[in-house]
């Protein structure tokens, strides 16, 4: 009789026989496996977009599968050099057969500075590791694949606007006008090929005004996730930007004026001449021409803490900011008629209305505590020249005048058409 230790070895060997015999057949039957997946991948500015089409896992089903995507050159020094863009573990049979249209997980950081204005293979490898058995390697080199020599540029313009009724009082619900004007900022954007250059900041550089700002990307793509998840209009009847265009309009609007009415960003965004109401917008058909003078007082004001001082104006006087409020909103609405009025007035009596109600717009600008002596100066010069309602409209000798006496007081003049097109972005 055996032993039971005899008993148990014997039973052992026997199972680690069986246990090695299994896992030769699996190893063996990895030969007749045959995974060929094919890829297409596409490169979109700096995007790149994989689209893996098939790859089917084999049925005895116990391998996990890593596919990585990598750009691949050739330089001087090494024959094969390797980015890696993206990677992914299939685990389960399940998974294996997928269709994805991504862009790129790693970023694209050349970092001997070799790859601009050379040739690259996108190549898709992948490799299959079973638990038991021989493990694949294979890939799908994709070439034709070039980054350009130097930085990408996007140029884009976006108009000055000009509000003529309603400024302040529309971030309380009232009606305001404004239109977009022919004075334009420009930019010019350069994507560094090499993300060691300023990786997480985006700098503006407004070279006319010696100035210069810095954000950090991912903060400014956070807000713009959360801008476009809360906006309530996606379109806007007014133009053609797409909604891409006016949501970082309305997000740098944000971060300048605290809580915007977003009168700003909407007629830079989309241009003309609009009614704006607590975010609705109506476009208006001008029936007089208008072309502005435009003074620069040179008096720097920060308009997030002048809008929040008319805030805390209505807290401590809510009933008497009110009355002022309703009195702007009538004013705007007012203006907005007279603008769009087809009735036979002439332009002469639709001037000096405008005047009136520019006027009484002010007055009650002065009891929301943003006015500036500057203001007054301005409004003293041009009441000389009795010219006030023709700011608006006025051309010719008596302008040159009025400019002449405003720059003498160190202020910048300019004359604009109103109404035009708004952002735009060239290539
Ligand atoms: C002062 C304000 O009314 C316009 C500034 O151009 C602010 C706003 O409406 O967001």
């Amino acid at each position: 009789m055996h032993s039971f230790g005899y008993r148990a070895n014997a039973l052992l060997t026997f199972a680690v026989t069986i246990l090695a015999f299994i896992c030769a057949i699996a190893s063996f039957s990895d030969n007749f496996s045959n995974q060929t997946p094919s890829a297409q991948i596409q490169i979109l500015s700096s995007l790149v977009i994989l689209n893996i089409n098939w790859f089917q896992k084999q049925p005895h089903g116990n391998d996990e599968v890593f596919a990585f995507v990598a750009a691949e050159y050739e330089t001087s020094k090494n024959s094969l050099n390797q980015v890696s863009l993206w990677d992914a573990i299939i685990p389960e049979k399940e998974e294996a057969n997928f269709w994805i249209q991504i862009s790129n997980k790693y970023r694209f950081i050349d970092q001997g500075h070799n790859l601009r204005g050379k040739d690259f293979n996108l190549t898709l490898h992948w490799h299959v590791m079973p638990k038991t058995g021989k493990m694949f390697a294979d890939k799908i080199v994709m070439s034709g694949y070039r980054l350009p020599n130097a930085n990408m540029e996007v140029k884009a313009r976006a108009p000055g606007k000009i509000i003529l009724a309603g400024e302040h009082a529309v971030v309380h619900g009232s009606t305001a006008v404004a239109a977009a004007i022919d004075l334009y900022t420009y930019v010019t954007l350069r994507l560094p090929l090499h993300s060691d250059e300023n990786n997480d900041r985006l700098t503006l550089q407004l070279k006319d005004l010696s100035l210069e700002f810095t954000w950090s990307v991912s903060r400014l793509k956070e807000g713009i996730a959360y801008d476009s998840s809360n906006r309530q209009r996606s379109s806007s009847p007014l133009g053609s930007l797409p909604s891409s265009g006016y949501t970082p309009a309305s997000l740098g609007e944000k971060i300048i004026h605290g809580k915007p009415s977003g009168i700003d960003n909407t007629v830079s965004a989309y241009g003309n001449m609009i009614k704006f109401c607590s975010g609705e917008i109506t476009r208006l058909k001008s029936n007089m021409p208008l072309r502005m003078l435009i003074t620069n007082t040179k008096v720097g004001r920060n308009t997030k803490a002048l809008v929040s001082g008319v805030s805390e104006r209505k807290v401590r006087h809510p009933e008497a900011m009110n009355y002022v409020f309703n009195a702007v909103d009538s004013i705007s609405k007012e203006v907005a008629a007279i603008i769009q009025t087809k009735d036979d007035i002439s332009v002469t009596e639709k001037e000096e209305s405008v005047k009136e109600l520019m006027e009484m717009n002010q007055g009650l600008l002065e009891s929301m505590g943003v006015s500036h002596s500057s203001i007054d100066t301005v409004i003293q010069t041009t009441l000389k020249h009795k010219l006030t309602s023709k700011l608006t409209g006025a051309g010719g000798t008596v302008v040159e005048k009025v400019v002449e006496e405003l720059e003498s007081s160190g202020f910048q003049c300019f004359t604009a058409s109103i109404g035009g097109k708004g952002a735009e972005i060239c290539f």
